[in-house]
């Protein structure tokens, strides 16, 4: 059925959601307690149902005490959850299913019709897997053959990341999936784009007389975006292992908020015209020619023992589920170009760890240094201007100007205008996933990578891999808890630049006036 798409509404329209993977982390910790906030907030219409399914046994009081629990230990509206829990709950059921088993299909479908007339539902499904990627081929198979797909209305399929290792094994995944599913009806997810701050880039870029004529080579020198975490692989240690840094969060998060960052001005406002922007940043990246020259433009390194102060931290290798010769990057830094007009010579440095000593989600803009030679900067080093946006955990901007000291005669010094957006909303910021489940039931693609993108960003690093694996530049350490690899500073340092310190980082090493 064709697609009646509804996104200026805030309600979704009446649909089922299924959440394949519902005993899983992912459901217990993010999506449980999204659809949650999205029921209170009004955002849900009443004619919805939740059928969770996975393989373990649950009978339907047992599976709603653990949507209860998810909410009670994860949601942002847990103090009202006892209220409405009851009204809440019954639209919650659960089906024990194997994914390759087709007869349990044919009964999710037929808990599936019984559920639509309950509810009066007009027969929408929103399948989201919350499953290892092996399985989403399969789950997509046997959604059409066990007659999951035959309903009224629309289907749309939300898919987890990670989608694919490497190009190879995206583009095969993307086959399997397309012979169910039209793009328009696959929503993959990355969790970074239902982000508050990240959708915000799109606003503070075109929606400000001083910052949109200056986004350009012509006034930015460097632009940093770094996602720090203070965690290790915590029991991810088996998938991390295969992955990776720059898998799990360079080809996605990391690319796509720089694609943000660097995507011309949209012609619309509409999914398809921004995502044509974002893919259009993605082909202009620049490809390494050479194993030489990834290993002049990427760090990759690996956390050995260290401490976070109070509590000592074992290193990556010592990590359950990790091969204790393992050559896995934990932490990595790049250089990247973006060669088209806009960015021309305007280096965007990237670097993601784990282990770190803060965790944070930022992007620093340094515009141009004023002209040394003419009126102030002939008597002071003045310092460049910046404009950081932070991510996570806090959300909010920060513009650094120049401005005289206080009382003295000619003295200058650089201050902040600092707007905290999550000191005014606090932890009341809506979660992604909630945006995203929000907008993958009204049918907004906007925040949902497309194929295209994907393939994009996974042969862009491919090639850093393909690199790696030949054993090309160095696995360098760093020990926990510590600030990466110092070979992460001279990539900049070659370049007459330094990273910025982002929230959080020890104020006494701030050096603002670092040259
Ligand atoms: N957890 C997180 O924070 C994040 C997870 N992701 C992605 O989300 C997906 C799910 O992750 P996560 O929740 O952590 O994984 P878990 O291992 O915690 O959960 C996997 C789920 O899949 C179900 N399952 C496994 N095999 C089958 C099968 N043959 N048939 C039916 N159900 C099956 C399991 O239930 P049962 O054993 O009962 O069958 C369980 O509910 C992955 O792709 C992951 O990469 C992405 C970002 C963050
Ligand atoms: O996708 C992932 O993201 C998390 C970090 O997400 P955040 O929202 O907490 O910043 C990361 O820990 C994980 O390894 C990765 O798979």
């Amino acid at each position: 059925m064709a697609e009646n798409l509804n996104f200026d509404t805030l309600n979704t329209p009446g649909a089922v959601f299924f959440i394949f993977g519902a005993t899983g982390d992912l459901a217990k910790r993010k999506l449980f307690p999204a659809i949650y906030s999205l029921y209170r907030e009004g955002k849900l219409s009443e004619d919805f149902a939740v059928i969770g399914v996975a393989r373990r046994p649950r009978t339907q009081d047992e599976f709603r005490q653990d949507v209860y629990s998810s909410i009670q230990e994860f949601g942002r509206y847990r103090s009202d959850l006892n209220a409405e829990w009851d009204a809440f709950a019954q639209h919650f059921e659960y089906k024990s299913l194997d994914i390759n088993d087709i007869d349990g299909f044919r009964e999710l479908r037929e808990q599936t019709e019984q559920l639509e007339a309950k509810y009066e539902i007009p027969g929408n499904r929103l399948f989201y897997l919350a499953l290892a990627p092996e399985l989403f081929g399969s789950v997509s198979f046997n959604l059409m053959k066990g007659g999951m797909l035959d309903g009224a209305g629309w289907n749309r399929l939300v898919i987890e990341k990670p989608f694919g290792y490497d190009l190879e094994s995206a583009a095969k995944l993307n086959e399997e999936i397309n012979q169910v599913f039209k793009e328009e009806e696959i929503y993959r997810i990355d969790h970074y784009l239902g982000k508050e701050m990240v959708q915000n880039i799109e606003v503070i870029r075109f929606a400000n007389a001083f910052f949109e004529p200056l986004w350009n080579n012509k006034h930015i020198a460097n632009v940093q975006i770094t996602l720090s975490e203070t965690v290790g692989v915590e029991e991810r240690g088996g998938y991390y292992d295969h992955a990776g840094a720059l898998r799990d969060m360079g080809q996605n998060h990391m690319l796509q908020m720089l694609t943000m960052i660097a995507m011309e001005p949209p012609s619309r406002l509409l999914p398809e015209d921004i995502r044509d922007e974002k893919v259009k940043v993605l082909r202009s990246l620049r490809p390494y020619a050479s194993s030489e020259e990834v290993a002049d433009h990427v760090v990759r390194a690996q956390y050995t023992k260290g401490s976070n102060g109070s509590k000592e931290l074992p290193a990556y290798r010592e990590e359950d589920k990790v091969n204790p010769e393992s050559n896995t990057e934990t932490y990595f830094a790049a250089r990247l170009f973006v060669d088209n007009f806009r960015w021309a010579g305007v280096p965007f440095y990237i670097r993601t760890g784990k282990r770190l000593p803060v965790k944070t989600t930022e992007v620093v803009v340094e515009f141009k240094r004023m002209p040394g030679n003419v009126y102030l900067g002939q008597k002071h080093s003045l310092e460049p201007n910046l404009l950081v946006i932070r991510v996570n955990p806090m959300e909010g901007l920060y513009v650094k100007i120049n401005a005289k000291k206080p009382g003295s005669e000619s003295e200058i010094e650089p201050v902040a205008m600092d707007f905290c957006q999550s000191c005014l909303v606090g932890i009341n910021s809506p979660e992604a996933y909630e945006r995203l489940i929000h907008d993958a039931a009204r049918g907004d693609h906007t925040y949902f990578t497309r194929w295209d993108e994907v393939a994009t960003a996974w042969s862009f690093v491919d090639k850093i891999a393909q690199s790696w694996r030949d054993n090309q530049g160095p696995l360098e350490n760093y020990p926990a808890g510590s600030w990466g690899p110092q070979q992460a500073d001279a990539l900049l340092e070659k370049d007459g630049f330094h990273w910025w310190p982002v929230n959080g980082q020890d104020e006494d090493k701030v050096i603002w006036t670092k040259s």
